[in-house]
C-alpha cells in the first residue's frame, strides 16, 4: 500500500479492518489496518464509519443485486456508499478506487465491472439513501434494550452512537495557565470536553495534567466523595481511568487486574501522571488482602455496550450468550469484592452497559442476597448531572443524556454499603 495515493491506502485499509471486524471477530482497535499515520487514522475513521451505517448500504444493495456478492465486494460497495451518502466524499473519486480495489485482488477482479455498475447507479440517488429507516442495532442487543427503555429512548440511544464521541479528559488537578487547552470546556461534573484532536500533542499531556476519560466513567469513582487519607482498592483496575482518580484526589489506592498486558497501561499511566498506586496482577478469586479496605471501587467486565458511540464494531462483535457469561462474571465478581470491604464501608459497582441486567439487576440481586447490606441514596444533581440520571438504586447514564454538550457514554454505577459491626462475608 506503500506507493498507493493516502485515499486509495486509507480505503484499502478500512477495507482489511472490516474483514476483521466482521469475520474474523477481531476489535477495530487492534489496528491491523497495515497502515501508518493519518492513512492509518483515516482508514479507522472509515471502517467505523461503514460498521455505523451499514444497515443502509445493505438495504440499498439487496434492492439493486439479484444476488448477494462475495464478502470483500460487499466491504467495497458498502464503503462506497457510505462514503458518498454520510462522508460528503466525491462520487466520482469513491467510484474509481472502488473499482480500484476491486481489481487489486484475482479473486475479484472479475467484478471491477458490476462494482462500477452498481455505484454508478446508486450513487446518483441520494433520495432513496434517504428515505431508507435509520440504523438499527442488532437484535441481540435491541430486543433486551426495547424491553428497558421506551421506544423513544431507544431511537435516542441509536440516534446518538451514529454521531460519535467528543474527547473528555479527567483532569488531575488545576491546570496551569500556561497549559491550558483551547477549546476544551468544563462540564458540570468537572470533566474537560473538547470536540476531539490528536490527544498526545494536547497542552498538558506529558507533563500529565489530565488522562483520558468519557465524562460518563468518570462519575464511578467521584461518587465516593471526599477519599483522602482512605485505603481504595480498584478491583478491575486497567487501564487505569479511576485508579488515578483515586489517587489524585488523595486515596491509598490497591490497584488490581487479571491482566498483565493490561497493567502495564496502568503503570504507564501513573507514571506520566506522577500518581501512585500498589499495583497487583491477580485475579480477583484467588487473591486475599491483609486487611479490608475503606472501599472498593468494582468496574466490572461487561459488554461494553455504552461505549458503541465510539466503539461502533461492538454490537458486530458481540452476542446474547456474552451477556450471559459476562452477568454471572459480574455477580460472583461483586460478591467477591464485598468480602474486601470492611464492616461499615462502601464497594461502589458500575459497568459501561446499557443493558440493566449488567446494572440494576445486579444490584436488586445483591441486596436479596446479602442481608444488611444497603445502598447510599445518589442525587444525581449533587454530581452535576441532570436528574433523569437518577435509577433504580443508583444512577444510569445513557448517551442521549445531555445532547446539547455532546451525549455521554452509557453507564449504571450504585454505591453499596456493609452493614457496620458485620461479621466479614463467607470468601465467593
Ligand atoms: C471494565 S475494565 C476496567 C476499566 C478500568 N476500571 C478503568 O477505569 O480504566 C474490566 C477489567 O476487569 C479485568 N478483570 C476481568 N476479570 C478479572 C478477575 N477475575 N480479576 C481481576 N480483574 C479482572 C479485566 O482485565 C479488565 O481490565
Amino acid at each position: 500500500m506503500k506507493d498507493m495515493p493516502e485515499s486509495l491506502a486509507a480505503r484499502t485499509g478500512a477495507i482489511l479492518l472490516l474483514a476483521h471486524v466482521l469475520r474474523e471477530g477481531r476489535m477495530l482497535g487492534d489496528g491491523a489496518s497495515g497502515l501508518d499515520g493519518p492513512a492509518a487514522a483515516r482508514a479507522l475513521r472509515l471502517a467505523g464509519l461503514v460498521l455505523r451505517h451499514m444497515g443502509r448500504a445493505d438495504a440499498l444493495l439487496k434492492d439493486k443485486m439479484a444476488r448477494q456478492p462475495a464478502a470483500k465486494i460487499r466491504d467495497i460497495l458498502r464503503l462506497a456508499l457510505v462514503e458518498i451518502f454520510e462522508d460528503g466524499a466525491a462520487p466520482h473519486g469513491v467510484v474509481n478506487d472502488a473499482v480500484a480495489m476491486a481489481r487489486m485482488s484475482p479473486r475479484t477482479y472479475k467484478q471491477a465491472g458490476l462494482v462500477n455498475a452498481v455505484l454508478r447507479g446508486l450513487s446518483e440517488d441520494r433520495s432513496a439513501w434517504d428515505a431508507l429507516p435509520a440504523p438499527a442495532l442488532p437484535a441481540w442487543l435491541r430486543k433486551p434494550l426495547a424491553k428497558a427503555w421506551s421506544r423513544p429512548r431507544l431511537e435516542a440511544i441509536e440516534a446518538a452512537h451514529l454521531t460519535g464521541a467528543p474527547l473528555d479528559l479527567t483532569p488531575k488537578g488545576d491546570i496551569p495557565e500556561d497549559r491550558q487547552i483551547e477549546g476544551a470546556v468544563t462540564l458540570s461534573t468537572g470533566s474537560l470536553r473538547l470536540s476531539g484532536g490528536q490527544v498526545s500533542t494536547l497542552p498538558g499531556f506529558a507533563e500529565g495534567d489530565w488522562w483520558v476519560q468519557d465524562a460518563a466513567a468518570a462519575m464511578p469513582a467521584r461518587l465516593l466523595g471526599d477519599v483522602a487519607g482512605l485505603r481504595v482498592l480498584d478491583l478491575c483496575a486497567a487501564p487505569g481511568g479511576k485508579t488515578m482518580q483515586l489517587a489524585a484526589a488523595g486515596a491509598q489506592v490497591t490497584a488490581l487486574d487479571i491482566s498483565g498486558k493490561r497493567l502495564r497501561r496502568v503503570h504507564a499511566n501513573l507514571t506520566r501522571t506522577g500518581l501512585s498506586a500498589e499495583v497487583v496482577e491477580a485475579d480477583a478469586f484467588a487473591w486475599q488482602p491483609d486487611a479490608p479496605f475503606d472501599a472498593v471501587l468494582l468496574d466490572a467486565p461487561c459488554t461494553a455496550t455504552g461505549t458503541i458511540r465510539r466503539h461502533p464494531d461492538l454490537p458486530h462483535l458481540r452476542e446474547s450468550r456474552d451477556v450471559e457469561t459476562l452477568t454471572q462474571l459480574q455477580y460472583r465478581l461483586l460478591d467477591r469484592a464485598l468480602t474486601f470491604v470492611k464492616p461499615g464501608g462502601r464497594l461502589v459497582f458500575c459497568t459501561c452497559s446499557l443493558l440493566p441486567v449488567e446494572g440494576e439487576h445486579q444490584i436488586s440481586a445483591a441486596l436479596k442476597r446479602h442481608d444488611g447490606l444497603t445502598v447510599d441514596a445518589l442525587d444525581p444533581e449533587a454530581f452535576g448531572l441532570p436528574p433523569e440520571a437518577a435509577s433504580a438504586h443508583g444512577l444510569r447514564l445513557l448517551p442521549d443524556l445531555w445532547p446539547q454538550f455532546g451525549g455521554m457514554d452509557g453507564f449504571y454505577m450504585a454505591v453499596l454499603r456493609r452493614p457496620s459491626g458485620d461479621t466479614p462475608l463467607p470468601a465467593a
